[in-house]
């Protein structure tokens, strides 16, 4: 039975909001699958009551449509679902190798990005790539409706998760439909910058490079504690501090030999608000593994 580990992701990164995408090399789902008449799923693991089985609301059932590859499909949660830790693309990227490979469709990782999205266009409304990506590559993605730049790249990541529940679907419904031209170059900027510091695995230029007028402001609001963890983080040390996907996790990047440090100072932050949180000290790493 083909067995698939994903990992968690972390879209947007502040100035790349639909578009950039990281791999983390923990927390993961684990996904086997073996043949069947018809898909069926079952789901263990962290948040699973949460998760539906049904075909047609879980995310892999998608991908097994989209590949014409009924299988009976057992997810192991490493990532709890409504993170910002790309917990439902986690799922259907690593369904989308493993079933690729069940039923010998010769997809490459490239070609499986797309349908992995399929997926998330069930529990998000629409089928954005920067969480699938990143899963099924590893390192950091651009995503484009061109296609998909991987670049591999060496930075340390915290992120904390606070016992808070926010919808990748509510988050959208915030996002602000304009901006202004000095936004747009200010945002420009940033990516740019952003995208310099992965090529040279430079946490401050990724730090400096995550910031965000437009998209993280208005997201801010749905995560009790946000301005206060995010000052901590950069008191304790960090390059930059943003809202990890579509939240409630919150990402900052740091220097190796700080990131216990910046998850210390994250985690008592919420802690004094009384708000529950436990912080994943990780990496780049790499995108999805078959065994
Ligand atoms: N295989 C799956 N794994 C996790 N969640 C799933 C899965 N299939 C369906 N869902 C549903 O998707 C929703 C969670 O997805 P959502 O995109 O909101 O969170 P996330 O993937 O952790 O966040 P983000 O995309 O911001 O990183 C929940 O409502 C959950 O029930
Ligand atoms: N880019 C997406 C990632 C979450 O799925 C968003 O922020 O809404």
């Amino acid at each position: 039975m083909p067995t698939a580990r994903a990992p968690a992701t972390s879209a947007n990164l502040g100035s790349g909001f639909d578009v950039f995408g990281i791999a983390l090399s923990r927390p993961a789902d684990v996904v086997r699958v073996e043949r069947a008449e018809r898909t069926t799923i079952e789901v263990t693991g962290a948040g699973s009551q949460f998760i539906p089985e049904d075909p047609e609301k879980n995310t892999v059932g998608a991908v097994a449509d989209a590949l014409d590859a009924p299988a009976h499909i057992e997810i192991d949660k490493g990532i709890r679902p409504a993170s910002g830790l790309g917990s439902s693309a986690a799922s259907a990227a690593a369904a989308a190798v493993a079933l690729n490979d069940l039923y010998d469709r010769g997809k490459s990782r490239k070609e499986l990005v797309p349908i992995a999205a399929k997926g998330e266009a069930v529990v998000s409304g629409d089928a954005h790539d920067d969480n699938v990506a990143p899963a099924i590559l590893g390192g950091f993605t651009i995503a484009t409706p061109d296609g998909v730049t991987q670049v591999d790249a060496d930075i340390s990541i915290v992120v904390t998760l606070p016992e808070i529940v926010v919808s990748t679907r509510d988050a959208r419904k915030v996002v602000p439909r304009e901006t202004t031209v000095e936004r747009l170059v200010e945002t420009v900027g940033n990516a740019a910058t952003l995208t310099a510091g992965m090529y040279r695995d430079d946490p401050t230029l990724v730090g400096r490079g995550m910031k965000d007028g437009i998209v993280t402001p208005a997201r801010a609001k749905l995560i009790d504690g946000y301005d206060a963890v995010r000052e901590a983080a950069l008191e304790a040390g960090a390059t930059g501090v943003t809202i990890s996907g579509a939240g409630p996790g919150v990402l900052a990047v740091t220097h190796e030999w700080n990131q216990r440090a910046v998850a210390n100072a994250m985690l008592d932050t919420f802690e004094d608000r009384g708000i529950d949180a436990r912080a994943y000290q990780t990496e780049i790493g790499e995108g999805t593994r078959l065994y």
